[in-house]
């Protein structure tokens, strides 16, 4: 495959497997993650996003086999050059000190300033975050915090000490559409302020239309398209992308809820032969059954698609027509 230039790169992964009893999940995934870029990682349930965004951090289940390179090293240096905000904010808080502590504690654990000081910097990264009364909610314990609160401590935390990349998994699963909006924003504005790289691992396409630079498409533990968030929504190249987008509610044909992509994914060790995506592609050929495409450059993006160049556009009536065709013989005689 043709990776992407090394020179631009803050983080470069290159052949990533992971695997668990032999069983490849991320499958030779290659990518970059530029400095200061918001990168967003999206696809269905099961591509192995999460894996990957955990494999940057060096956080895989014990029981996981890697192969492949990620350099620099980064996750040698987890909590100083690189950071986690999870889906759960509970999970990366303790639930028996207060928030403040463990943001002072996340301070001295990287460099050796006073307890005051790494105090005063815990109140002034609870405030930067849009905590209200920073200081006394400092003493507070997470369980004192409503969800959104929680997660904008997380946030603080992941950032308090001006790593270079800034990891999130589903960030903002867990919380109402308005404070969706709110986190997702601080996160934005915390990650530019500290002059981090984002990597976003999302199923909110609007958060990837706002906040992102670039796009990763996976699926099936695979790269599908990768390249400028606006080009890849607004253009898609590889018929899985342009899927995934008709699927949003915003595409569903005029009073018709249907998804509009057809089946799920395929399980891990079952995979189809040839192009994973084949067995739901409406532009699936022979060739897509015969050999798995790799990514190749397409107008300054990667796509692994045999078929790129038929995808029409908007791709998105392909999807519609399948879908209303797959709705009609539904419907009874
Ligand atoms: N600890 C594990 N042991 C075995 N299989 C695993 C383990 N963790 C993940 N997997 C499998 O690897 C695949 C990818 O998982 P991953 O969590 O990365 O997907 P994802 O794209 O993040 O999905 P979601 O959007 O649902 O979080 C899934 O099929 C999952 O079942």
């Amino acid at each position: 495959m043709e990776p992407e230039k090394r020179s631009e790169a803050l983080l470069s992964v290159r052949e990533l497997r992971i695997a668990f009893d032999g069983v490849e999940t991320v499958r030779g995934l290659s990518f970059d993650v530029r400095p200061r870029e918001v990168l967003a990682i999206v696809g269905e349930s099961g591509a192995g996003k999460s894996l990957t965004a955990r494999a940057l951090l060096g956080m895989l289940p014990r029981d996981a086999t890697t192969s492949g390179t990620i350099r620099p090293d980064l996750a040698a240096h987890r909590g100083r050059r690189i950071s986690l905000v999870p889906q759960d904010a509970l999970s990366a808080l303790s639930p028996v000190h207060p928030v403040g502590d463990q943001l002072a504690a996340a301070v001295r654990s990287v460099s050796g300033v006073s307890r005051k000081e790494a105090r005063a910097r815990a109140v002034a990264a609870l405030d930067r975050v849009g905590i209200p009364d920073a200081a006394r909610k400092a003493r507070a314990y997470p369980h004192e915090y409503s969800g959104g609160m929680r997660q904008r401590a997380v946030i603080a935390m992941a950032t308090i000490n001006e790593p270079d990349v800034v990891v999130a998994d589903e960030p903002t699963t867990a919380l109402d559409e308005e404070r969706r909006d709110q986190v997702l924003r601080v996160l934005a504005e915390q990650r530019e302020a500290v002059g981090a790289a984002l990597v976003l691992v999302t199923h909110d396409m609007d958060a990837v239309r706002e906040h992102a630079d670039r796009v990763l498409v996976m699926y099936a533990g695979h790269l599908t398209e990768l390249g400028p968030a606006d080009e890849v929504l607004g253009r898609p190249r590889a018929p899985y992308t342009a899927g995934l987008l008709a699927s949003l509610p915003q595409h569903a044909p005029p009073g018709r809820r249907l998804p509009a992509l057809r089946g799920t994914p395929p399980a891990p060790g079952a995979l189809p032969p040839g192009c994973a995506f084949a067995p739901r592609c409406p532009l699936a050929a022979d060739v897509c059954r015969a050999a798995e495409p790799e990514p190749q450059q397409v107008e300054g993006r990667l796509v692994a698609c045999h078929r790129w160049a038929e995808l029409p556009h908007p791709a998105t009536e392909l999807f519609q027509e399948q879908t209303a065709e797959e709705g009609e013989e539904r419907q009874p005689a």
